[in-house]
């Protein structure tokens, strides 16, 4: 099809209009994925298109991306090429930067490079299936229902994968302002965060914690909620509590998550009064505040007091002031978002205790892929604080690209000496400085009103009045309060300043932190405790330290807090630092229409968001730059096998070696700069087949050369046996001559002796009898049998010496002891499907070796396992069953685990195993 191409930089022309219809029209052919050199476009589809099957995972396994149809896995193979030192570089740190408008598919897309990182990197070990689950998981939390997206990621999130050799030992990850203003109010069309109504379609949870209906809940009851397909979302807790199991949450913590989620729920409907003197009266008897209460582990008087008055200290006194029922109710909103933030916060905690590498000393020089997924850009009809901050994201990550693009290449193309005429771009440099600026910058002046005493928005809004009338990038509005307006480089936004001077502060109830890290519960203590320290000062508190001393709580909550936008300038300045360490790869996700539909393809939508991210100067430097830059060593160490077999003048300096190797390669179009190569992307596959012919052509030689040397080597070795031959004829020869002669001999000692007895015979029948005498030859004597050596006696004292159990007795005395109850019924039968553990392996003494290295990986929680059978007509299939870490079985690589053996039968009784849906159980 014209203009259709994998490439966009072989479009022989290009403006937007070619670029919108291209990509319409592959589109059109379910064809969601585009290459801009290096970059990867991905329109969301909207729809299933079957694109990531295990036939797909294979195919792009190492492969030339040009032989290949564009694919998000070939990113991720290129990725993990890299991180392995099979790309033209050294091994070096990747960052793949995900970036598209909300809902385009910036998290589907993370979620498919890190199954196909997992594939690649094919070690089958728990760690792999517990980072796979770990998306879905902090999802349940942190993702909620929006205009833009069903599925809309309310924090965003950077995922270390972390590598030795290609295995991936280990991962990390961190999150960024979670939206926990969603918890107690949603816009019009919009829910709240999915736990909740997980929570509500399980009739257990119900029942356990006498739950009503979710539209008698007030955080809940913005209209959304009553189309909710309630089988689906028991679908998603199910799915949920699974991934939770494999990833390592007991059934403890789980249990606890759930009650503080139906906590946070029933905080909203404490049902609050006012009396005579506008004081707040609530019902310390109620269900709804004893349930609170018990949640969460707090003393009820302590906690009453908490919502319903301000103590203040000074030096002389105590001063306590009662709320009004609007101030109270606030005060109840903000201990609602406290504790669900704090949940958030150690949930992602929990997991980076699970798949944070397990012998970091092992692994001093390991490599690392990052994945960053964060918010995408917003642009509601009411835009807040929050929304202020995810667009601000946005902006870092969009001047990220352009730095790395646009700033930092075209520098280096001068440096290096090259040819280059400037490409300009939209530098958005304006609307960093705008937000970010130390005096005047808006998060700078939101700071300073925050710590004004009587600070608040509409102060805020006449500082940025004061002092930023004059950038032209701001507009104040002048007809709407509060109202104003930013030149995003995505589109112009309209915020309120509304609520941002309190959302910015954060503020919580006096005392609430110090309630929850003493409550009677000790994992909400620790919950408490762990998040605080870690937000404070990066550090951990181990469980053991935190549960001997409640101390431990009280100093950590001590510290002084920074404001929300302060501590979110601060999150986005690490990131940023680390992303720049790392080699960056771009996912740019388009969003096709506002309407979330497959089909639908709105050309000025699209064409908007292709703008916007400067795609057309993407192009343009992608055409005229270089995207593959390694140095003169890296080259050479690479591809100098390509001169193989050529003499290289060996008095020349490393740059005329690469140039040479170059001109050798017949390639056009490359560069030579000072200190680099400078190389297109089609280069290095040309590159590559090279290596590849060159390593074809030196097998090929070694199998002639070997072939040779194997002959003569035969030939010698023949004549030796030839020669040896003869010797043993030889010696032969002489050994039946000497034989022969023994023999004679020996004849003729028998004839002698007998001819000489016979004659001692006949002298002595003539003698007189003599005494009696016994002669005999040597020959004739008897052989006399030597007695067998008698056992040593043993000491009666020395305990009797035991030969270590096998591993088979092992096994089976683990099994006797731990298992078998589990497994056999009651009258003692075992079940039939049954057939034996099929391997063992413990923590101590399990080490794995990789095939290609020469070193070992400890795998801590592999334990004890199980096979199960499936079958068809034609064929039987094993697999492995795995125990978790708190003892419950799954079958590995699938996702739905069971408390018991039986259990998992009995479900695969009826479910079939997902990746052969023809198999069944064997009976
Ligand atoms: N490759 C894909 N194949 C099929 N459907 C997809 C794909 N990518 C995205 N989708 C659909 O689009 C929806 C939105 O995608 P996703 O949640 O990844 O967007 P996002 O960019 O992460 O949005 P946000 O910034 O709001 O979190 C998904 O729930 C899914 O239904």
């Amino acid at each position: 099809m014209l203009g259709e191409v994998d490439d966009l930089i072989t479009l022989a022309e290009f403006n937007e209009n070619i670029l919108v219809n291209s990509l319409k029209a592959r589109y059109r052919q379910n064809k969601i994925y585009t290459y801009l050199g290096d970059i990867l476009v991905a329109v969301n589809p909207f729809k299933s298109l079957g694109l990531y099957g295990s036939k797909e995972q294979l195919l792009y396994r190492n492969e030339r991306r040009t032989n290949l149809a564009p694919h998000i896995f070939a990113i991720a193979d290129s990725c993990y090429s890299n991180i392995c030192g099979n790309g033209p570089n050294e091994p070096k740190n990747q960052c793949i930067i995900i970036s598209g408008e909300s809902g385009a598919g910036k998290t589907e897309s993370s979620k498919l490079l890190i199954k196909q990182i997992v594939h690649l990197s094919q070690d089958f070990s728990p760690l792999e299936q517990q980072i796979v689950q770990v998306n879905p998981l902090l999802e349940a939390f942190g993702n909620a229902q929006t205009v833009m997206n069903d599925n809309s990621s309310r924090f965003g999130k950077y995922i270390m994968l972390n590598f030795v050799r290609g295995v991936m030992v280990g991962a990390k990850i961190s999150d960024y302002l979670l939206e926990k203003s969603r918890i107690v109010h949603q816009n019009d069309g919009e829910e709240n965060f999915h736990a909740f109504y997980y929570l509500l379609s399980s009739p257990e949870m119900k029942v356990k914690w006498n739950l009503k209906d979710a539209e008698e809940y007030t955080y809940l009851n913005n209209g959304a909620i009553f189309s909710k397909n309630t089988n689906l979302m028991k679908e998603r807790f199910d799915d949920l509590k699974d991934a939770m199991d494999l990833v390592g949450f007991s059934d403890e913590e789980q249990e606890l998550l759930f009650e503080m989620v139906a906590g946070c729920l029933t905080m909203g409907n404490i049902r609050m009064q006012e009396n005579e003197n506008d004081e707040v009266l609530i019902d310390q008897n109620s269900n709804e505040f004893l349930f609170v209460a018990n949640c969460f582990g707090l003393h009820t008087d302590e906690f009453y007091d908490i919502l319903i008055s301000n103590t203040t200290k000074t030096r002389a006194d105590t001063i306590t002031r009662n709320y009004s029922k609007k101030e109270a109710k606030d005060v109840r909103d903000a201990v609602a978002k406290f504790i669900y933030g704090k949940m958030f916060g150690w949930v992602v905690y929990r997991v980076n205790q699970s798949i944070a590498s397990k012998d970091t000393n092992s692994y001093k020089n390991y490599q690392e892929i990052g994945i960053l997924d964060i918010f995408g850009f917003e642009h509601f009809q009411h835009n807040s604080f929050e929304q202020a901050c995810i667009n601000l994201a946005n902006e870092q990550l969009q001047f990220f690209f352009n730095k790395h693009v646009f700033i930092l290449e075209q520098e280096e193309y001068k440096r290096e000496g090259l040819e280059w005429k400037d490409i300009s771009y939209e530098d958005n440099q304006g609307v960093l400085d705008l937000f970010l600026n130390k005096t005047n910058g808006i998060l700078a002046n939101l700071d300073e009103t925050c710590k004004l005493p009587r600070g608040n928005d509409q102060v805020f809004f006449q500082s940025l009045e004061n002092k930023l009338s004059g950038n032209n990038l701001l507009i104040l509005s002048k007809r709407n309060h509060l109202c104003f307006y930013i030149k995003h480089y995505a589109s112009q936004v309209e915020y309120s300043a509304e609520t941002w001077v309190e959302k910015n502060k954060d503020t919580i109830p006096n005392n609430i932190e110090q309630l929850l890290c003493g409550s009677e519960k000790l994992l909400i203590q620790e919950i408490f405790t762990v998040t605080q320290a870690n937000i404070d000062d990066d550090k951990t508190i181990s469980k053991s330290n935190f549960r001997n001393s409640k101390m431990i709580a009280f100093t950590e909550v001590k510290k002084r807090k920074h404001t929300v936008g302060l501590q979110f300038k601060k999150s986005l300045e690490t990131l940023l630092a680390r992303m720049l360490l790392s080699q960056p790869i771009f996912i740019r996700c388009i969003k096709p229409n506002t309407k979330k539909i497959s089909n639908s393809f709105d050309d000025e939508f699209v064409k908007a968001q292709l703008l916007y991210t400067g795609m057309l100067e993407t192009i343009k430097i992608r055409k005229e730059g270089f995207a593959i830059r390694p140095s003169f060593n890296e080259f050479f160490n690479k591809y100098k096998v390509i001169y193989f077999g050529c003499p290289m003048d060996k008095s020349k300096d490393i740059r005329e070696k690469c140039k040479q190797i170059l001109e050798f390669t017949k390639l056009k179009g490359w560069k030579i700069g000072k200190t680099k190569i400078f190389l297109k992307l089609n280069h290095v596959d040309v590159l590559t087949d090279k290596i590849s012919n060159v390593s074809k052509l030196v097998v090929k030689m070694q199998k002639i050369v070997r072939g040779f040397l194997d002959r003569r080597r035969v030939e010698k070795l023949r004549k030796i046996a030839e020669k040896k031959k003869e010797e043993i004829k030889s010696l032969l020869n002489y050994t039946v001559e000497r034989n022969n002669f023994i023999m004679n001999l020996l004849q003729r000692h028998v004839e002698e002796d007998k001819k000489r007895n016979q004659g001692k015979k006949k002298q002595e029948e003539e003698k007189p009898t003599p005494l009696k005498t016994t002669t005999t030859t040597n020959l004739q004597q008897p052989v006399r049998m030597r007695k067998p050596p008698s056992p040593p006696k043993r000491h009666p004292e020395t305990p009797v010496q035991r030969e270590p159990p096998s591993l088979k007795e092992e096994i089976a005395a683990w099994f006797e002891e731990k298992e078998k109850k589990k497994l056999y019924d009651r009258n003692g039968s075992k079940p039939y499907w049954f057939h034996g553990m099929i391997k063992r392996s413990d923590s101590e003494t399990y080490l794995k070796q990789r095939k290609n290295g020469n070193f070992l990986i400890r795998l801590s929680d592999t334990r004890f396992n199980y096979s199960l059978s499936f079958k068809t007509e034609e064929r039987c299939r094993h697999y492995i069953i795995d125990l978790t870490l708190h003892g419950k079985y799954v079958i590995r690589n699938e996702k739905k685990v069971h408390r018991s053996l039986n259990d998992l039968v009995n479900y695969y009784r009826k479910h079939h195993i997902s990746n052969w849906p023809n198999g069944y159980l064997v009976d």
